[in-house]
């Protein structure tokens, strides 16, 4: 007998997933989530001021803030850290014992969600490249957390992109402030870059255009490839040539090591900072 294996990454999911906040983050995830085949019958959006995408939404199915609420099989928490001890008891009529509570908020300890929402919570920390399925996401689980709900985050993670799971949740701040954050810093960089363009006498949109192909290209090469991000700088830098000399300023005493190594530590402390 040939039994049926199902690609489908939501088999698992039977219940409703209930996301609160489709902001940018929220709105990502549930983007990734739809487009890898999740049912939205099965989404309940909680959301007080929903974008025109989210809205259209309802007309797939999606119930955009229900007035009724029953015990969901997962709860999505994706407001604001700040906004987080207002606006978390309002989706306790959400949440069962047996509720899978899956927290993106930066910053914010399981024990946070644990007192004001309950359920059973999972700590995650994804990125915006989630909504075309590249993002790469760190989670970490409370004790409560059992088997086939951790298979279940897996199952919503891995539809986003890459899943990272760890024991400690200390190194949340940290991974948040190298992959959560980190999108922002590769766009800074295609902004700066079109700038540095334009300084150097290129017009407008050719430099715009060339900054953005050019960091989007290399990282779907850094991607594709299997060498390290070093060997693919070293290929593209020939000896006494112009990359060598730009190499020189960037990696000099004031270079991107430095700043990087400041960058990353001012949003890890941000991180422990919004947990108290
Ligand atoms: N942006 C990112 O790249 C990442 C964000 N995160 C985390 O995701 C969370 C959301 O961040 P982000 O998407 O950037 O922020 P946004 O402000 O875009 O999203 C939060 C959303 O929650 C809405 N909201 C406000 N009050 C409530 C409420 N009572 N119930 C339900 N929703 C509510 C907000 O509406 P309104 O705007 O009207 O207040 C907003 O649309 C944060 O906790 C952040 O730490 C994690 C990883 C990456
Ligand atoms: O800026 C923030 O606080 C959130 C967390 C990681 C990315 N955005």
């Amino acid at each position: 007998m040939v039994t049926a294996v199902s690609n489908n990454p939501f088999q698992h999911l039977t219940g409703t997933l209930v996301l609160a906040g489709a902001g940018k983050m929220g709105g990502a995830m549930l983007t990734g989530w739809l487009a890898g085949g999740l049912d939205p019958a099965r989404v309940v959006v909680i959301e007080p001021m929903p974008s025109a995408e989210i809205t259209a939404l309802a007309a797939n199915g999606i119930r955009l803030n229900p007035s009724d609420a029953a015990p969901a099989e997962v709860v999505v928490v994706a407001v604001k850290p700040q906004m987080f001890r207002a606006a978390g008891p309002a989706l306790k009529p959400w949440v069962s014992e047996s509720t899978l509570v899956l927290s993106i908020m930066a910053g914010t300890p399981i024990m946070a969600l644990q007192e004001v929402v309950g359920g059973a919570v999972a700590r995650a920390m994804p990125n915006t490249p989630a909504a075309i399925g590249r993002g790469i996401t760190v989670a970490v689980p409370a004790g409560n957390v059992s088997a086939a709900q951790r298979a279940l985050t897996d199952a919503l993670l891995l539809a986003t992109g890459a899943v990272e799971w760890v024991d400690d949740e200390a190194l949340m701040d940290a991974v948040t402030a190298v992959s959560g954050s980190g999108p922002a810093y590769v766009f800074l960089l295609a902004e700066e870059l079109a700038r540095a363009g334009v300084a150097a006498g290129l017009p407008e949109a050719l430099a715009t255009r060339l900054a953005r192909d050019t960091v989007s290209g290399a990282g779907e090469l850094l991607h594709r490839s299997e060498l390290s991000s070093a060997t693919l700088r070293q290929n593209v830098t020939s000896p006494g040539g112009t990359t060598a000399a730009a190499l020189a300023v960037l990696m000099g005493a004031d270079g991107f090591q430095p700043l990087l190594e400041r960058a990353v530590a001012a949003a890890t402390a941000r991180s422990k900072e919004l947990a108290k």
